[in-house]
């Protein structure tokens, strides 16, 4: 296997003016005069720059500043990313110089160990692989050079072998230009070895899912989909005809976060809080050297992505055998409002749906569906006196309903000492401030007015707050904007208790429980078209098979459609369902059982398009009675073989006489679908 293609910047290849970011050119100009030491963007990984150095890259932060303070550049050779903070030299040079070695350390540790692993990891499935003959291989045979130069000369004319790397500078001149050669490796194909149908590959998915990043942005690619075939028509996907070609890859944009960033700066927390610095989560954040903060509480920073993913197991971070960071390192806080806004921005905004981090819904191209917003703030409308006749009579001396602000108490108390109660009060607050005392002395924890001498009163610390001559110079609770989904359900929950009872009386219901019963993939016979749906029983007429379920694409965006059509032509295979008049649902690269069915004009399935939800889903039916071991088929109608540039069907009454009969099909050839 040899990698032929070069990956230079794509607007390169597609013949366009490479350009980066050309703004602030003047300031960097500038700059630049002063700037006699250039080795900070050296081939090394790793540079410490003062502010003049800084002007290479200064155009990928904006909140750059100078004067008292100096800026930290991290910059790994395999991707643009740079990472700068920016410090204040009086307050923590002590600390600042000690935990950039530490940083150092882990960074060189990192790449020393992910380039000796990825170099083993090849050497290992070549040295396992087997000869045709079952023996193992010669080790001649398996070239592998040990001794490659890093960078080739740029005059080498073996252009074939090796990927030309450029970096830029900020104004769009190219900083660095080298060859960096590729790794040749021969493998041998076993004989028995059946080569797989094209690129046959799926994401198993159980339903809908907006489309992916991958293709979907005139503007950026994820990957250069069958980058090892020469037959595969790059030029054409990467600049079809009328469109805008790719700017950039994915990786090479500003916001790409390289996810090995985590991996360094967590083991860089951990020795610096752990390690000889003994430095508290809070100070290194302060120090400003990590991506991310390390020391916050809640769903955010360092600690809490780290929980989110994970994190490979390399030897640096089992070097020093200190214990492992982890989110109970964080102190709690409570904040209710904030707590409520990141959970709801994961919950669907589609009122009918009630999945977290919904796929289908956040479709871009959904027009009925708004940008979840954080809920506004509360505003309060009633009075002190409002409060006391809001709920009824005094529960007892001390409730407070029966304060009377001429009497002693209302000037004492009204400090918390604990500035975390206050936070926690008032982030409360923040979502619903007209909450009755009573409520509040709960969720607080506090009293609302009983022992009025230890001066932590929900109901005089809220009526401090916002004091009536607040609010009766009219400050009018405004119509609140959308609310976070999360509220909206819960409000709605009676409506949903009452489709919970009547859902198995529900005809949708067997497409929202999402089975897919009784097929199997497995190859056709003859094989004529790749894989195939089969009944594993006898299946009487209107049995629900399953949903079929793929990537939801807008039919107007020629964008995606073109360059699908691309895909589906080089592989031979178009899995797009059209669902209606707007949207079709391409299983291409994710989708389940369902889109094995083949087509015939004579079929024994039929899809219903059933409004689920208010949304449109695709359920399949068998229309007649099957026999087990019978291959299930849809016609796809005239339009799917006219309108995708497929060739004719081949496949009409003359394959389904041949499995008239049926067969077991729970031989140990079958394909199991995953
Ligand atoms: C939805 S896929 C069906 C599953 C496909 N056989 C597989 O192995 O993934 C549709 C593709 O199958 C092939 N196909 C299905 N029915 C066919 C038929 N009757 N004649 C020719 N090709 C067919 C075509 O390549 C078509 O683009």
């Amino acid at each position: 296997m040899s990698q032929h293609r070069s990956t230079d910047n794509l607007s390169n290849s597609s013949g366009a003016e490479t350009k980066q970011r050309p703004s602030k050119r003047s300031k960097l100009k500038k700059r630049r005069r002063n700037d006699e030491d250039t080795t900070a963007f050296s081939e090394k990984h790793w540079g410490v720059c003062s502010h003049n150095r800084l002007s290479a890259a200064y155009d990928y932060n904006y909140n750059v500043r100078q004067g008292n303070q100096r800026f930290v550049c991290v910059r790994t050779r395999n991707s643009n990313l740079v990472l700068r903070r920016q410090t204040r030299l009086h307050l923590m040079n002590d600390r600042l110089d000690p935990a950039l070695s530490v940083y150092k350390q882990v960074f060189d540790e990192f790449y020393a160990w992910e380039q000796a692993d990825t170099r083993t990891y090849i050497q290992y499935l070549a040295a396992n692989a087997e000869s045709d003959d079952g023996e193992e291989w010669d080790d001649d045979f398996f070239k592998f050079d040990d001794h490659l130069p890093s960078v080739m000369d740029e005059g080498d004319d073996n252009d074939d072998c090796g990927f030309l790397v450029q970096s830029f500078d900020p104004d769009g001149s190219i900083r660095d230009r080298r060859k960096v050669p590729c790794v040749e490796i021969q493998a041998r194909i076993p004989l028995e070895f059946q080569h797989p149908l094209k690129y046959e590959m799926c994401t198993p998915d159980s339903k809908n899912a907006g489309q992916s990043t991958s293709f979907n942005s005139d503007e950026v690619l994820s990957f250069i989909p069958y980058a090892d075939d020469e037959a595969f028509p790059l030029e054409e996907f990467l600049n079809p005809e009328n469109l805008k070609p790719f700017r950039n890859f994915a990786w090479q944009t500003e916001d790409f976060k390289d996810p090995d960033v985590d991996v360094i700066e967590l083991e860089v927390a951990r020795r610096l809080h752990y390690g000889d610095l003994g430095l508290p989560l809070s100070t290194i954040d302060t120090l400003g050297i990590l991506h991310d903060k390390v020391g916050v509480p809640g769903p955010s920073g360092l600690l809490w992505e780290a929980s989110q993913r994970d994190i490979p197991f390399w030897p640096g971070s089992a070097l020093t055998n200190l214990p492992t960071l982890s989110l109970e390192n964080l102190p709690e806080k409570d904040d209710i409002y904030h707590d409520i806004n990141i959970s709801s921005a994961r919950f669907c905004s589609h009122i009918n749906c009630l999945v977290m981090n919904c796929k289908v819904h956040s479709h871009s191209n959904l027009s009925y569906i708004d940008e979840v917003l954080p809920l506004d703030v509360s505003k309060p409308i009633l009075t002190k006196a409002g409060f006391k006749l809001k709920d009824g009579e005094p529960c007892s001396e001390l409730c407070f309903r029966s304060f009377d602000e001429t009497q002693d108490g209302i000037m004492e108390g009204v400090h918390w000492h604990d500035p975390d109660d206050v936070n926690f009060l008032e982030s409360v607050l923040k979502v619903d401030a007209d909450m009755s005392p009573c409520a509040l002395a709960v969720i607080c924890r506090k009293p609302c007015l009983e022992y009025p001498r230890t001066g932590k009163k929900v109901f005089i610390y809220r009526t401090r707050m916002f004091p009536d001559e607040k609010i009766l110079k009219g400050q009018i609770i405004e119509e609140r904007r959308r609310q976070p989904a999360a509220l909206v359900l819960r409000q709605a929950g009676n409506a949903i208790q009452t489709w919970a009872k009547h859902r198995n009386k529900c005809q949708n219901v067997r497409i929202q429980r999402n089975q897919i019963q009784n097929i199997k993939v497995q190859p056709t016979k003859p094989a004529k078209y790749g894989l195939g749906a089969f009944a594993t029983r006898e299946l009487r007429a209107w049995t629900y098979i399953g949903e079929y379920v793929g990537e939801m694409r807008n039919l107007s965006s020629e964008e995606s459609s073109q360059r699908s059509n691309i895909l589906n032509k080089y592989t031979g295979l178009n899995y797009n369902f059209e669902l209606n008049l707007s949207l079709t649902l391409d299983a291409a690269r994710r989708g389940n059982e369902t889109r094995y069915l083949n087509h015939s004009d004579k079929p024994n399935c039929e899809v219903l398009v059933k409004n689920v939800n208010d949304e449109h889903r695709i359920g399949i039916f068998t229309c007649e009675n099957v026999n087990k071991g019978e291959e299930l088929f849809l016609d796809y109608g005239p339009r799917y073989w006219q309108q995708y540039g497929n060739s004719a069907p081949e496949l009409g009454e003359e394959n389904r006489q041949d499995e008239e009969h049926g067969e077991d099909v729970s031989g140990e050839d079958d394909l199991e679908y995953i």
